[in-house]
């Protein structure tokens, strides 16, 4: 198929299904299927809507598989996360993702032949190589062995100098492992230091207070990282990571996701690893959402976001390139997946018009990520885009409400205008205060969200459309860290051990609306269907064929 050019865009009409029906596609972010517990906050919460639509099974709800291979991860292991789930959903076919590819370039050793890794090479000589993310092994964003390979390799590749800028984790792991991670990070630098390079850790923070915002809601976050990396200043100063990460967990009582930031600094006080000219920086990540911001303030001349009071003359790689439309970064170790010929794009050529709508948090998984990691719109007068402002300063456990209600009112709107043949939110409370790991916020944020799903339903009832109900992955129908079988895992006060990652649970769909038509149910011979499933569903419920090579549709049309 090549390039652009040359695509087909002409979808085959569907033999059976109408067009131009109103189709609300609702992404409920975290929201999956567990047995009942207390500590399965959806469970917990009041959600009449949701459970209305379980009723439905197994003609018109079902589960689809969210997590690892199924969406492109490299293990069963890997528990789903928005990137990947949206990209599945959008993009009906299964690409291997980030944490994949980059798996096969360090193991192949290509990762340091490549344009990327010459590029950052050039400064080795003379100058220092910065490795900034997230250390963990959450696989989400990043994962430690993959940052012990690139220093391995780096240093085998003749890199002399190396600071490593850490951003503490305890979302996508368990709150409190980021001291082991620094250590086991520490022991593979003494390793280094011991064979004659000069690698330490240089700064760090926790990552939703430090660097990691994204789409653009708080750039404070990224300037807070920017002071401690590049200038080498932070509120906090330490000699070395492990004090720092205990201290600071202690005084001023900060978690691993909100750690302040800090700086180690040598025995004269001196910082040990501003950014400087003639340095060369990788942020490892290799997921976009999160560093594109500070990809923008690392690359860009021009930039106006905060004050860089210094822009050093770098030779900056990504891990990946995280926006293949803006080329950013330049450079890169690994290149993306390629993901072409979203549905999104398909049915824009095909004359379905689409709004689609979160709050900030969420607004790039259901645009970004659902294009296949594209911004902005295919074709302005087919689409339209709506991002509602998402608070900022604060935990969504003591604003567990977030956006729901206005996303949903959006939507009704849009849905009530006729102007739209598929309306597609992303409802992301589930998710969001899901990751706090506060159960009763969680469970608030649950019942807002059905709420939320009913303002739609009804809007879908009025304009005899039809819904498509899911999710990207699951969070809160578990908030407990359990054993083998299934047991929460208990401290020695005995407290559980609160979950605030994603899970390897598999997610509902839900189909209906007064536009479906009669004799539309699951197919029965998809068991292990997934997220990469629901577009051809989708494209099938607006009138059209889906293309040859995306995954099956989950649905079939049987004569009544
Ligand atoms: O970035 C985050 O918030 C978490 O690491 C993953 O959550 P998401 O995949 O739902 O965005
Ligand atoms: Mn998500
Ligand atoms: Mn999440």
């Amino acid at each position: 198929m090549g390039s652009a050019g040359e695509v087909n865009w002409k979808l085959a009409d569907h033999p059976k299904l109408p067009k131009d029906k109103v189709v609300a596609m609702v992404v409920l972010d975290g929201w999956g299927e567990a047995d009942p517990d207390q500590y399965n906050c959806i469970h917990v919460a009041d959600t009449p809507t949701m459970d209305s639509l379980k009723k439905g099974a197994p003609e018109k709800w079902r589960l689809v598989r969210a997590h690892g291979k199924a969406v492109g991860l490299p293990t069963e292991d890997d528990m789903g996360n928005s990137e990947v789930g949206h990209n599945a959903l959008g993009a009906g076919r299964i690409f291997a993702q980030g944490a994949k590819l980059v798996d096969l370039a360090l193991a192949s050793g290509k990762i340091f032949e490549g344009e990327g890794f010459n590029y950052i090479k050039e400064c080795f000589e003379t100058g220092t190589l910065h490795l900034i993310g997230l250390l963990s092994d959450g696989g989400v964003h990043s994962r430690l062995d993959q940052l012990q390979l690139l220093l391995k390799g780096a240093a085998k590749h003749g890199a002399r100098r190396i600071r490593v800028h850490i951003l503490t984790d305890g979302r996508d792991v368990l709150d409190g492992s980021s001291v082991g991670f620094v250590e086991t990070l520490e022991k593979e630098l003494a390793e280094l230091r011991a064979k004659g390079v000069d690698a330490q850790i240089a700064s760090g923070g926790g990552r939703m207070y430090v660097t990691m915002d994204r789409y653009e809601n708080d750039w404070n976050v990224v300037k807070r990282g920017w002071d401690a990396q590049v200038l080498g200043e932070a509120p906090y100063k330490f000699r070395n990571a492990v004090e720092a990460v205990k201290k600071l967990r202690e005084e001023p009582k900060a978690n691993d996701q909100y750690l302040p930031p800090f700086v180690i600094v040598d025995e004269n006080g001196k910082p040990v690893g501003p950014i400087n000219d003639g340095d060369a920086v990788v942020t490892i990540n290799y997921r976009a959402d999160r560093m594109v911001m500070l990809a923008k303030a690392l690359e860009y001349e021009d930039f106006d976001k905060f004050d860089r009071v210094r822009f050093p003359k770098i030779n900056y790689t990504g891990m990946l390139q995280y926006d293949g439309e803006l080329k950013l970064p330049n450079h890169y170790l690994v290149s993306p997946p390629e993901i072409d010929r979203t549905s999104g794009e398909y049915l824009v050529h095909n004359g379905v018009r689409t709004f689609a709508c979160s709050e900030t948090v969420k607004f790039g998984h259901v645009t970004f990520f659902w294009n296949g990691n594209r911004s902005g719109c295919f074709n302005p007068e087919m689409e339209e885009y709506v991002e509602i402002p998402s608070d900022v300063g604060i935990t969504f456990n003591v604003q567990p409400e977030m956006k729901a209600k206005e996303i949903a009112e959006k939507a009704r709107d849009a849905i009530l205008s006729r102007k739209f043949h598929q309306v597609r939110v992303n409802l992301p409370n589930g998710d969001m205060v899901g990751h706090t790991g506060d159960i009763h916020a969680t469970v608030v944020g649950c019942k807002v969200t059905d709420d939320a799903v009913k303002v739609i339903l009804d809007a879908i009832e009025q304009v005899g459309g039809i819904y498509v109900v899911t999710a990207d992955h699951g969070n809160a129908e578990d908030m407990a860290k359990r054993n083998k079988s299934g047991q929460p895992i208990l401290d020695k006060n005995g407290n559980i051990q609160v979950l605030t990652s994603h899970t390897l649970q598999p997610v509902p769909i839900a189909i209906g609306g007064p536009g479906l038509a009669p004799g539309v149910r699951f197919r029965k011979d998809l068991p292990n269907g997934g997220l990469a499933n629901v577009a051809a569903t989708v494209m099938n419920l607006h009138g059209f064929e889906a293309p040859g090579e995306y995954e099956p549709t989950l649905i079939e049309v049987v004569d009544n």
